[in-house]
């Protein structure tokens, strides 16, 4: 894989001080978004967050993505780490199909049985451009912010070691309350 590299700049937020870089793949744009001490930390709190317009930027209340993301922004500001923002919109099976996979859940498919209805697996997303970014910031120990078990093991098979894994859990309402039950139940999610 080609990956483009970006530098590495100042982003201040609502939710604090980091440091941001980008990183470019063959169909994708990504970012390592650190806190300020990123560099001095051996072990530091670490985020893989998969895009989700509908939630990260609508606040969509039919998934936990955008409050997972800012329980993330505020951890890793005060405790120090990375959040790698992950453009694998929809399981990375892109916005289109993520929509035509909502109207399918409208019509009562669950998440699961909605992607295979369009001819996807239950979930599409790879992790090669994670192993460039932490071998690019020399991460080589975490204390990982998941529920899902192949983002644990993908991490692990990488050779980083996880010294605590951090629940990535917040509130259920009754528009996501069938998404996270379907993840437990269904995907293996630690929730
Ligand atoms: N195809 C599809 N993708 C979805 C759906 N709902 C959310 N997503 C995408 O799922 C991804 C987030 O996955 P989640 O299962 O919520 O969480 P996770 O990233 O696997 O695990 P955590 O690290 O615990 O948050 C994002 O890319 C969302 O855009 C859906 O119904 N269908
Ligand atoms: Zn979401």
């Amino acid at each position: 894989m080609n990956i483009q590299q970006s530098n590495i700049a100042n982003l201040p937020t609502k939710h604090g001080k980091f440091k941001i870089k980008a990183y470019k793949d063959n169909n994708q744009e990504h970012l390592a978004i650190m806190s300020t001490d990123f560099e001095n930390l051996e072990a530091p709190y670490v985020r893989i967050h998969s895009e989700c317009l509908t939630g990260d930027t609508l606040g969509s209340l039919k998934c936990d993505c955008q409050n997972q993301l800012e329980l993330a922004l505020k951890f890793i500001s005060k405790e120090g780490g990375l959040i790698i923002y992950h453009r694998q919109e929809g399981r990375n099976i892109g916005l289109l199909n993520k929509v035509n996979a909502y109207a399918l859940q409208d019509a009562g498919r669950n998440t699961i049985e909605a992607n295979l209805e369009l001819g996807f697996k239950e979930d599409e997303r790879d992790y090669k451009v994670i192993k460039h970014i932490f071998e690019d910031l020399s991460v080589k120990k975490v204390k990982l912010i998941t529920n899902n078990p192949e983002k644990i093991n993908y991490v692990e098979s990488l050779g980083v070691q996880i010294i605590e894994r951090i629940p990535a859990i917040t509130r259920v309402n009754k528009y996501n309350k069938h998404y996270l039950d379907t993840k437990k139940d269904k995907m293996g999610h630690l929730l």
